[in-house]
């Protein structure tokens, strides 16, 4: 739900005193204590709120480290948008530099045809893959090239770009210039010695040639006060550590462009048609040009969060920084920064190979499955193994069995056979205890009740896998909670036993409407079938309306007496796999079983 008609800037002093009757109409429509909430949200924070993935170099198809890095950024809008904001998302494709201009060469076409088709395959799968990205955006397009050459303007005019010499080693996978502590020894295929890059392994090469340098020296001690003033720039904390380590040793300038002789495909510095932008430049002022840069851009740009990759950290938290504190801009808030998919033990990588196919494999596990595998498992600060296995794994355990196993339980004919959300009785589940509910009844009541809070400390850390474990520990505890009351054998003849199997019934619901709405950001199309089951309409999912079990507060609950929604099958379907089926367990794992 969004309330884009409300100023609120930061404080809540700003806030109009609002009467009743000036509540605007979705608002007003909202119980008191929604409003309340809608308000609160509001106030913590500016209404706007714009998040980017990094835009993908387009020299192959994209792999599932480039979605994990979409369904972050996607799940990080989608939660935003829920609670009440203005929310941009943006992402796209790279697609200047040398290794396009090679890879287009190589596939026997020209560069904007080759750039158009893979930025088609990325766009295909972002739309596959429930990506609701606000702004696409492609490096070749007019408004970004317009955008660039401006920039590039203001840093010259300032004199932070000078014409002088480069040399020193150079990775063109990498598209990447690298200090003498960045390169070691290695051996071909051939056997040949080379030098190759200590962090990507890519093949470095002795490059010397005239273009122009940005004052990135320069920029070393307000890069380390920017980094001081706010430990929360880089998320999460081991990454800020890393670029404060960084920054303790002198930077040296950048070397910012390249002989156009050498590279054709991209940008032109601005009065010097005889060399071409540095394609990393170009590449981060898409954030700028998405946000309406050189024109009125304050209201997005001054509210921008960048997720990336750990191997492009310097990228980000180095050069942009120094980029637009030269340029006069602002900083971004926050630099979210996830670790990698391995496969094989190795980062998953085009140059490498070792990819599996997004596409693919979301058809195999459905979309949902995919984007509820990535946040569940993929972990921000350490690095991830990709199996199948784990896969069907995960989602038969998580999706399957707990979430889908409670709401078929709660929902059979045999304990609900009007479908409707049936009542809450609080002489059964009365505040203090003293009715049929018990102690763990009342913990799990608890647990569910701060879950929203849980899951929002999480999502704003982009711990995502930490948002879904509170979460499926919640559901564990509610399928408890049933388990332990068995009301399918309460004695439906007698209203008292009847009161209590409707109470334990309504009590679950509420918890899966809890779950159901938190889920939102992760598992769209999975939320929506369970939200739409229990009747909950499409005004009522937002974060305002999270108000757990109103009804144990003494407080009406507008779902009570409701008829349910109509039954669309099973939650998520289980995933056959013969391997999974038929692994036997290992020695280790009898030994830890009998013990
Ligand atoms: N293995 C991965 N795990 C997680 N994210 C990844 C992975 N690979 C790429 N990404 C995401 O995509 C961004 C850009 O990656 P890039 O296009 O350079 O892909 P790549 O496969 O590493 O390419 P190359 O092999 O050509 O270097 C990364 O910063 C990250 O956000």
């Amino acid at each position: 739900m969004r309330f884009p008609f409300l100023f609120v800037t930061r404080g809540c002093k700003a806030v109009p005193r609002l009467q009743q009757s000036q509540f605007p109409s979705p608002l007003s429509t909202l119980p008191r204590y929604q409003r309340i909430s809608v308000l609160a949200h509001l106030c913590k924070d500016e209404r706007s709120y714009f998040i980017t993935t990094p835009i993908f170099y387009v020299n192959a198809s994209p792999h599932l480290g480039h979605l994990y890095s979409a369904v972050i950024a996607d799940c990080l809008h989608r939660y935003k948008l829920l609670q009440g904001f203005n929310s941009k998302f943006a992402t796209g494709t790279d697609e200047h530099g040398l290794k396009i201009q090679q890879a287009a060469e190589a596939a026997g076409k020209d560069p904007l045809t080759f750039c158009t088709d893979v930025s088609e395959r990325f766009k295909h799968l972002f739309s596959s893959c429930n990506i609701s990205y606000t702004d696409y955006i492609r490096t070749t397009e007019q408004r970004h090239c317009q955008a660039v050459e401006h920039f590039w303007s203001v840093l010259w005019n300032k004199g932070l770009i000078y014409k002088g010499s480069y040399e020193g080693w150079y990775s063109t996978q990498d598209e990447s210039f690298l200090t003498l502590l960045q390169v070691g020894d290695a051996v071909d295929s051939s056997g040949k010695q080379i030098k190759v890059s200590l962090e990507s392994g890519h093949q470095v090469e002795w490059m010397k040639e005239e273009n122009y340098l940005f004052r990135l020296s320069a920029f070393r001690s307000q890069l380390l006060d920017w980094l001081k003033g706010n430990p929360q720039a880089i998320q999460p904390e081991r990454f800020y550590h890393t670029v404060l380590q960084w920054l303790q040793h002198d930077i040296p300038d950048l070397s910012v462009s390249r002989q156009r002789s050498r590279l054709q495909w991209g940008i032109s510095v601005p009065n010097d048609p005889e060399q071409t932008i540095y394609v990393w430049l170009d590449a981060l002022v898409n954030y700028l040009t998405v946000a309406g840069y050189p024109d009125k851009h304050d209201q997005w740009w001054n509210v921008a969060h960048h997720i990336v990759g750990k191997d492009i950290l310097t990228f980000h938290a180095i050069y942009w920084p120094a980029f637009l504190l030269g340029a006069g801009l602002p900083l971004p808030r926050t630099i979210y920064v996830h670790s990698h998919w391995t496969s094989g033990g190795r980062k998953m990588s085009k140059s490498l190979g070792n990819v599996v196919d997004p596409l693919q494999r979301s058809q195999m596990f459905t979309t949902d499955g995919m984007r509820y595998f990535l946040l569940r498992q993929g972990v921000p600060d350490s690095d991830c193994d990709y199996t199948d296995r784990k896969v069907i794994r995960l989602l038969n355990a998580e999706l399957t069995d707990s979430l889908g196993g409670l709401l078929n339980r709660c929902l059979a004919p045999a304990l609900n056979p009007t479908q409707v959300y049936p009542s809450f009785c609080p002489e059964s589940f009365p505040r203090e205890q003293g009715g049929r509910a018990v102690a763990e009844d009342y913990h799990m009541l608890d647990a569910v009740k701060n879950l929203p809070a849980v899951v929002e400390q999480h999502f704003e850390s982009i711990h995502v896998y930490k948002a879904l474990e509170a979460i499926t520990a919640c559901v564990r505890q509610t399928n408890a909670f049933v388990q332990r009351h068995t009301p399918w054998k309460l004695d439906k003849s007698n209203s008292e036993e009847q009161r209590w199997l409707d109470t334990i019934i309504h009590v679950s619901l509420e918890c899966l409407r809890i779950y159901g709405t938190l889920l939102q950001p992760i598992v769209p199309e999975i939320s929506d079938k369970l939200l739409s089951r229990l009747g909950v309409q499409s005004g009522e999912r937002s974060w305002a309306a999270l108000n757990f079990l109103p009804r144990y507060q003494g407080m009406d609950c507008p779902f009570e007496g409701r008829a349910l929604g109509s039954n669309s099958g099973v939650l998520f379907s289980r995933l056959e796999n013969e391997n999974v089926d038929k692994q036997k367990p290992t020695k280790a794992k009898k030994a830890a079983k009998q013990k």
